[in-house]
């Protein structure tokens, strides 16, 4: 696949970026920048080689206009410290500021650009509903680069449509990601263990499916384990869940069965009345949670048992953290699932992080990357391309 090389002589040319910095924040604070590091890279090179690089990313799920919360500024400000030059920050992403801030670079300048996803044009199912404005943001470039990894499985306008107007290439952190995760989908060393968790419950669910063709264990942790809960009959109270998928669950639970698949889930859940860090916490059997309480954490024989499940792994993926780990009365969950990887990688296994949150998780709670075989910056994206589908970001770059 055409790496940046394959662009030619840069100097001058105006080069599009599109990166992941889809960074988890506290109010204004970055609390994990590993997505921004991961970008510093290919952004550095473009800039060496004497590109304009005009980069653009998303932050959150805002609904296809501006909102505060999810504003970028914060990201170009450490993007600049980490880069060791200055970031010039567009307030919007093809529009007077934007265009403003693409005229006045000199090679070798960087510009971002304010959040994609304030524009509804990014993100629109149908390819006509994004044509204008991924014209407009290739209309702010000569060449386009793809090195946003964590949204590769994204069909939007900025990882997809720019790269049919643009000569385009695919960026170093693409290629590193790729690399890794072939190696655990062309024969990996058994057995292979698969964990998920997280908060996009209804996302991950879809990918259990595949999964149980190629993984022999599964791991079921964070917000998603409730929907299994509830696909067996049991009381999640006000936990996490998608009503959409209690009956895929249950295919799930009776397919693994059949064909061999452990598809293992908590004994004990840590439970707490809100979604707080304050919240009155008890532990309780995955049987017996109260109607009125919220699972927020597997419960320690839960941690012992997932534990015991990956003692003897040789290849494990890791996506979405066990619970809320943001709050410290549920992050016991999370740092003993990451004390085991730790374990299998010291025995041997190829041990695999993939995630914005969960490589967030791991850091905040003290572990340090290389301590894991390796960790992805993307979660969804990482999980698509194990089940094997092919990602719209990657396919248009070999087109
Ligand atoms: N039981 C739970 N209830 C509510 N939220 C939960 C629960 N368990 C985990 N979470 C939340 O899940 C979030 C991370 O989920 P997510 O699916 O986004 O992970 P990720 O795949 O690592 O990240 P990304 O998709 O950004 O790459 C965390 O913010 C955590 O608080
Ligand atoms: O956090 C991620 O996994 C990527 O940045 C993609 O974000 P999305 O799931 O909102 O598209």
């Amino acid at each position: 696949m055409a790496d940046i090389s394959s662009l030619g002589d840069l100097r001058g040319k105006r080069v599009l970026v599109r990166s992941d910095l889809n960074v988890p924040l506290d109010g204004t604070t970055i609390t994990d920048d590993g997505r921004i590091r991961a970008s510093v890279p290919t952004i550095t090179a473009l800039s060496e080689a004497g590109a304009r690089v005009v980069v653009c990313a998303h932050l959150g799920r805002p609904k296809g206009e501006p909102e505060a919360k999810y504003s970028l500024r914060p990201v170009s400000t450490r993007l600049a410290e980490l880069l060791g030059r200055p970031v010039t920050f567009a307030d919007d992403t093809v529009g007077p500021s934007a265009r403003a801030a693409v005229q006045a670079m000199a090679d070798g300048d960087v510009v971002l650009l304010e959040n994609l996803r304030f524009n509804a044009g990014e993100t629109a199912k149908a390819d006509e509903d994004r044509a204008a404005f991924a014209d407009d943001l290739a209309s702010l470039a000569d060449a386009f680069v793809s090195d946003g990894f964590g949204v590769v499985h994204r069909k939007q306008a900025s990882v997809y449509d720019v790269a049919t107007r643009l000569p385009s290439a695919m960026g170093g952190l693409v290629h590193d990601e790729v690399e890794v995760l072939k190696r655990l989908t062309e024969n990996p060393e058994r057995p292979y263990v698969v964990v998920l968790g997280g908060a996009k419950v209804a996302d991950k669910l879809a990918v259990i499916d595949n999964l149980m063709g190629t993984a022999d264990r599964l791991l079921i942790g964070g917000g998603m384990l409730f929907t299994f809960l509830a696909a067996q009959g049991h009381e999640i109270g006000t936990s996490l869940f998608d009503a959409d998928s209690v009956e895929a669950c249950k295919g799930y639970l009776a397919r693994a069965q059949e064909s061999g698949v452990e598809i293992v889930l908590p004994v004990d859940i840590v439970v707490g009345k809100e979604f707080s860090a304050d919240t009155a916490t008890d532990v309780v059997d995955a049987d017996a949670i109260p109607a009125d309480a919220m699972g927020l954490d597997i419960g320690p024989r839960s941690a012992e048992l997932y534990a015991s499940r990956l003692a003897d792994a040789r290849t494990v993926f890791w996506n979405g953290p066990m619970g809320a780990f943001e709050m410290e009365p549920f992050a016991a969950g999370t740092e003993a699932l990451a004390r085991a990887l730790v374990a299998a990688t010291e025995a041997g296994a190829l041990t695999v992080v993939g995630g914005g949150d969960s490589a967030a998780a791991v850091r905040q709670l003290g572990f340090r990357d290389e301590q894991f075989g390796h960790i992805s910056t993307g979660g969804g994206a990482s999980l698509e391309y194990l089940e094997g589908k092919s990602l719209p970001g990657i396919t248009i770059l070999s087109d």
